[in-house]
Formats: structure tokens, C-alpha cells, sequence
């Protein structure tokens, strides 16, 4: 979503003084634009909410901030495993998606505290196991990684991918109605390290991929399965192909369980299954089945745990203090979800997860899709060339660093809360104060490169820039379609963070052929991948975005609304297929944009050239496909060497 203005008062605000009313055409207003909408700080007291702000807001839930696209992602994502090596063919629409969320969901409704002693258990089993483990738990997280001294840590993305492929699966076959899209997946022979995942996008991952086997889980299962069942049932005659379709044979003929696993999967699984006497022997075949996949079911915000390495949450002020002295702590931005602080050379953007306080007028994220955003990210991650790797088929470092993810639970300390006041003073907040979480509260903290500020606030000096711009975004999409099918799918100018790094030159790989791109000194960063799909080639991730219809009904005329409408038409409501259509109307938006809301020096000439490449935008099909236009091919270069 888009955010608030960042804070940083230097070079930006130096270029601002400069004037663009003074040297620049004057913007045409010819449509409103969104993104994270925002109350008209002029007309509009704090604490008030003018009819001015609220007026094309669509929001199932009361709202302080007037956002019209907010709710979508607590509707959860509905990714699907795929088989690898399959081609993905769209299933049949279900219509209806996900659930509005229930109204009801008070404010202040209580929070149970959370009790960490099943994850406890967890890890303190298997620190007990002579294990392979992922990684060791590091000291100083910010420079730690594999034994070797860097500035991100290295995640076992194989591995991550591979734990929440079990889970989704064994979780879809306990409660998911929508078994028909959870097609066959070969089994993975245990203990084989999986690498079986899609293009090179993980060949050059750094670490192994070792499979986290703990037995502790599957006792778990087992011991409450045998409490209350009959015979265990053979599972001898099923072969490798059969798993999948098994667990969903089981689903429908035996066990109808609905509800939120957030917390703890397994005893919520178990506890299911334990209601199911009769069913028992089935019950068995699961826990063989998952057995014979290779790993164990974890619950997401288990699975969070395992991702950061982490026993158990730690406070907000151990992570903040891991980067710098709080004191130092500053707020840059916020959004819908997420509150940004600049911590050293890093920043902590803070998601509140998994709590029943509403956040901003929002349901909060679950575990569950705060999970598969790490995974998107630690994809993207993946894109950017790192020193002693392989060279890459496609690498660009287009889209945000994420350096690391770290749970957390406790109220807001007091420098934290310190620098949300002073933002709060100099920029009006539209998020609710922070002294509102309770010691309850979970949270998840994305750690990532400082990228910037958006293109919203962002002051464009001339037509070179808007160029670099327009290139750098196709570059970052192009590669990453190739690489995992991606389609960003909210490409607004929230989401683009520019900074001027000086360098003149950015060098990309596409399809392995090494390039380079001019930035005129610009560079361009993409964040916030809430609505995006990818393929891992294992596993599609997507949000269902005809779940939510208020995303569709913007204004009329206004560009960022037309681009979901578009987006909607031209997927079919297909949320899981491949469109790289959809990038291009990104881009189409992009240059409307740029016409349309940004004032910076251009010519007559430079006009005309803009609004015909927008016009021949029109028949490419990819974001790939729209790099050949001569108006971005004259900024690109081949590097080979
Ligand atoms: N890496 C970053 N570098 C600089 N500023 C950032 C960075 N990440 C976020 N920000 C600032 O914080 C704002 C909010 O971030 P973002 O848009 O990701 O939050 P959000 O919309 O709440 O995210 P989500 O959609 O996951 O809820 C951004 O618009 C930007 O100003």
C-alpha cells in the first residue's frame, strides 16, 4: 500500500526548494490519484475525519484512515501447490472467495495471552537432536551468516518453501473446501535435499538445503491419534503420486474441520483429528503421508519462528537495539499495515500480526500470510546477484534487500513510541498510536535496505530521470517474470522508492544475457508485494482479488482504479494464472503518472515521446516484451563479456 510521505529532511527537501511551480508546467489534474489514500491535512483537523477524505472509500470496516483498497490482505492468500515440472493450468473460478471479514471484530475485543510453550517445546527438542540445522541461531543477527561475516543473513529458502508446502497441504486438507486445487505432488524422498524448484531461480541459493526432521511433531500426532483410535490403517499401497489426492479423498469423506490454525497447528490439528474417532485410521494415513512427504506440519507463526531462528519472540527493543542506539531511531513512513523506522543503515518496518485489536481501522495480518510474504520476498531476495555466487539467468537488485524478519511480542517501547510522536507532530499520523498494543501483541519486523523515498513524494528533476525510472521498473519486472512468473499487481507510486546513488549505470541479467541499464543516477527500488503472485515451481503464491469487489470500485477515471479494473478484465478473475499483461498496465499506470502528477522539466518533444510509448505499451503482452521498445532499448546496453 501506498504510505504517508517519508521524513528525511536532506537532499529531497533541498531539490523541493528549488520549485517546480516555478520551472515546471503546471500538473494536469486530470484524475484523482490513490494508493494508501489520506486525509487532506489542510482542510481536516487531526483527530477529525472531514467528508473531503472519506468520499471514495470503500471499507467493510470502520476506518480512521480513509483507504478504499485496505482490507484486501487480511482476506489471507490462496496459493496453491503445483507439481514441479507441471504447467499450471488455471482451475475453474470458485466464485465467492474468501470472506468479508466479520464486522463484529471489536477494537478493544480481548486478547488471550499467547503462550509460547508449545513453540518452546518445539525447539528445545530439537536442540536435543544431533540436527543438520538450518543455520545456528546468530548473536549479532545484522552480521551474521553461515559462519561467514555479512551485512543480510543467508535464509534456506528451499527449506522454508518446503515446510510451508506441508503444511498448506495438510492445513487445505483439514479445513479447505477448495480441494480441487491442490493437485498431485510427487513425493520428495526424505532426507534429499529438494532442489527441484523452478528455472535457476534457487540453484545458486547459498546454503544447502538441509530438511529440519524432528520426530517430535509426528509423536505428537501419532500419540493422540492412538489415544482415541482403532486400528491403524496400512498405508503400504499408496504410491508416491497418491499422497496429495489422498489427503483430500480424506477430506472430503471424513474430516470437516473449520477454523484458525494461527497459533499452534499441530495441537489444533491434533485436537481435530481427535474428534474424529471413527475416522481414526485415516487420521494414521495423514500422519504417514506427511511423514512420507518429508517433513512435518508446523503452524505458520511456528514456521515464522523457524525462519528468524528464533525459541521464542524477542521485545521490539532487542531487534531495534541489534542496529542501533535507540535513541537513534527514526520514523520514515507507514502504511495500511506497517510502520517504517530507520535503525542504522537499516529499517524495521513493524507489522502487528495475528492480534484481535484492529489496526488502523484493520483486521491485523495472520501468521499465515505474513508467511508467504516472507516467502515472495525471500524470492525476490534471490534476484540479486551476491558475491561467490553463480552467475544468475536473471538478477536484478531492482526489488527491496529484505535482510531479515525477526518476531516479536510487547508493547512499543518508549523510543519507538518517541519516534512515532515526533513523525506524528511534524507529518499528522493516520495510523492510531502505537501505545495502543498491549504486552500481548505479536508482530512480525521486516528487515530491510533503506530504499529511499516514494515516487509520490519523490522530486523528479527532468525527463532523464523519468526515463531511468521507467526503464528500471520494466527492467525489475521483466527479470522477475522470467525468473518466477511475477506480476506485482499493485505498482502504484506508494511502492516505488527512489534514491540517487550516483551511480550512472545498473547492470541486469535477463534470460542470461547480461545488460546494463541507465540511471542517470537514480535507483529505483520496488516494495510491497501484498498483491503479487509468483511461482516458486513449486507452489504459486497469489491473492484472490475478487474477494475483495471495493478494490474495483474506485472512481471512475481515476488511473490507479482503471489499472485494477484492467487488471480484473484482463485476468478473467483468474487470480492465480499468469498475466505479465498485468505488468504492463503497471507500466501504462506508471507513465500516466508521470504525465499526469509529476512535475519535472520536459519539452513538448519529451510529452509527445511519453504518450506514444504509452500508446504502443498498449499491444505488449509482458513486461519483457516492452523492454524492446526503442523508447527504454536506447537506455539499455549489452554487458557480456
Ligand atoms: N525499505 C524501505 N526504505 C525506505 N522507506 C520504506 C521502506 N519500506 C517502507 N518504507 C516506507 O514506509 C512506507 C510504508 O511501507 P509499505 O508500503 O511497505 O507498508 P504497508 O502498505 O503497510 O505494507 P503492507 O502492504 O505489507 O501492509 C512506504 O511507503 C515508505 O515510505
Amino acid at each position: 500500500m501506498a504510505s504517508r510521505k517519508g521524513s528525511d529532511a536532506d537532499l529531497w527537501t533541498e531539490i523541493a526548494s528549488q520549485g517546480d511551480d516555478e520551472q515546471q508546467p503546471e500538473e494536469q489534474e486530470i484524475a484523482v490519484v490513490y494508493g494508501r489514500r489520506r486525509r487532506n491535512q489542510e482542510s481536516v483537523s487531526k483527530g477529525q475525519l472531514g467528508q473531503s477524505g472519506r468520499e471514495n472509500r470503500v471499507s467493510f470496516v470502520p476506518s480512521k484512515r480513509p483507504s478504499w483498497n485496505r482490507s484486501l490482505s487480511i482476506r489471507g492468500r490462496e496459493s496453491i501447490i503445483v507439481a514441479v515440472g507441471e504447467e499450471f493450468r488455471p482451475q475453474p473460478k470458485n466464485k465467492g472467495g474468501r470472506k468479508i471479514p466479520k464486522p463484529g471484530r471489536g477494537k478493544k475485543a480481548v486478547q488471550e495471552p499467547r503462550d509460547f510453550r508449545k513453540e518452546k517445546a518445539y525447539f528445545q527438542e530439537v536442540d536435543s537432536f544431533e540436527l543438520l540445522e538450518e543455520s545456528p541461531s546468530p548473536k549479532h543477527f545484522s552480521t551474521w551468516a553461515m559462519g561467514r561475516q555479512h551485512d543480510y543473513i543467508v535464509h534456506d529458502l528451499p527449506s522454508i518453501l518446503e515446510r510451508w508446502r506441508i503444511s498448506k497441504l495438510a492445513y487445505r486438507c483439514l479445513s479447505s473446501q477448495q480441494l480441487g486445487r491442490i493437485l498431485e505432488t510427487p513425493r520428495i524422498p526424505s532426507g534429499q535435499t529438494d532442489n527441484g524448484l523452478s528455472g535457476n531461480l534457487f540453484e545458486t541459493t547459498p546454503e544447502k538445503a538441509t530438511r529440519l526432521m524432528v520426530p517430535f511433531n509426528l509423536s505428537c500426532y501419532k500419540s493422540d491419534i492412538n489415544s482415541k483410535s482403532a486400528a491403524p490403517e496400512s498405508v503400504g499401497d499408496l504410491n508416491e503420486n497418491s499422497i496429495v489426492s489422498s489427503f483430500g479423498a480424506l477430506q472430503i469423506k471424513e474430516v470437516s474441520v473449520e477454523g484458525d490454525f494461527s497459533v499452534s497447528g499441530e495441537s489444533k490439528i491434533s485436537s481435530a483429528l481427535g474428534k474424529e474417532s471413527e475416522g481414526a485410521n485415516r487420521k494414521e494415513s495423514i500422519v504417514s503421508h506427511s511423514a512420507s512427504l518429508g517433513g512435518e506440519c508446523y503452524s505458520a507463526f511456528t514456521q515464522l519462528l523457524m525462519v528468524c531462528h528464533q525459541q521464542a519472540p524477542l521485545s521490539l527493543h532487542e531487534v531495534f537495539t541489534n542496529y542501533c542506539d535507540s535513541n537513534s531511531i527514526v520514523k520514515i513512513g507507514e502504511g495500511t499495515y506497517g510502520e517504517a523506522f530507520k535503525a542504522g543503515d537499516a529499517v524495521c518496518k513493524v507489522v502487528p500480526i495475528d492480534g484481535e485489536l484492529l489496526v488502523n481501522g484493520e483486521v491485523q495480518k495472520k501468521s499465515e500470510e505474513v508467511l508467504e510474504e516472507v516467502l515472495l520476498s525471500l524470492t525476490l531476495n534471490n534476484l540479486r546477484p551476491r558475491e561467490g555466487d553463480s552467475v544468475k539467468e536473471n538478477s536484478c537488485t531492482l526489488f527491496i534487500e529484505t535482510k531479515d524478519f525477526r518476531v516479536c511480542q510487547g508493547s512499543y517501547d518508549a523510543s519507538l513510541i518517541n519516534s512515532w510522536e515526533e513523525w506524528d507532530t511534524k507529518h499528522g499520523s493516520e495510523n492510531d498510536h502505537p501505545k495502543e498494543f498491549s504486552e500481548n501483541q505479536c508482530y512480525i519486523v521486516f528487515i530491510l535496505a533503506h530504499g529511499g523515498k516514494d515516487l509520490e513524494s519523490f522530486v523528479l528533476l527532468n525527463f532523464d530521470e523519468a526515463r531511468s525510472l521507467l526503464v528500471q521498473v520494466t527492467v525489475a519486472l521483466a527479470v522477475a517474470e522470467a525468473a518466477c512468473e511475477f506480476e506485482h499487481r499493485d505498482l502504484h507510486w506508494g511502492n516505488i522508492l527512489l534514491t540517487r546513488s550516483g551511480a550512472n549505470m545498473m547492470d541486469f541479467t535477463l534470460e542470461g544475457r547480461k545488460m546494463q541499464a541507465r540511471t542517470y543516477g537514480l535507483t529505483v527500488s520496488i516494495i510491497d508485494f501484498t498483491l503479487s503472485r509468483i511461482n516458486t515451481g513449486k507452489a504459486i503464491l497469489f491473492l484472490d482479488l475478487s474477494a475483495d469487489p471495493g478494490l474495483f470500485e474506485g472512481p471512475k477515471g481515476d488511473i490507479q482504479s482503471e489499472t485494477y479494473r484492467k487488471m480484473k478484465k484482463e485476468t478473467k478473475e483468474c487470480w492465480e494464472g499468469s498475466f505479465p499483461k498485468t505488468n504492463v498496465l503497471w507500466l501504462i499506470y506508471l507513465v500516466d503518472i508521470l504525465l499526469m502528477k509529476k512535475s519535472f522539466k520536459r519539452t513538448t518533444k519529451d510529452e509527445r515521446e511519453l504518450r506514444s510509448f504509452k500508446k504502443r505499451l498498449n499491444s505488449y503482452t509482458s513486461a519483457k516484451d516492452s523492454l524492446s521498445d526503442i523508447f527504454l532499448s536506447e537506455l539499455l546496453s549489452d554487458h557480456s563479456p
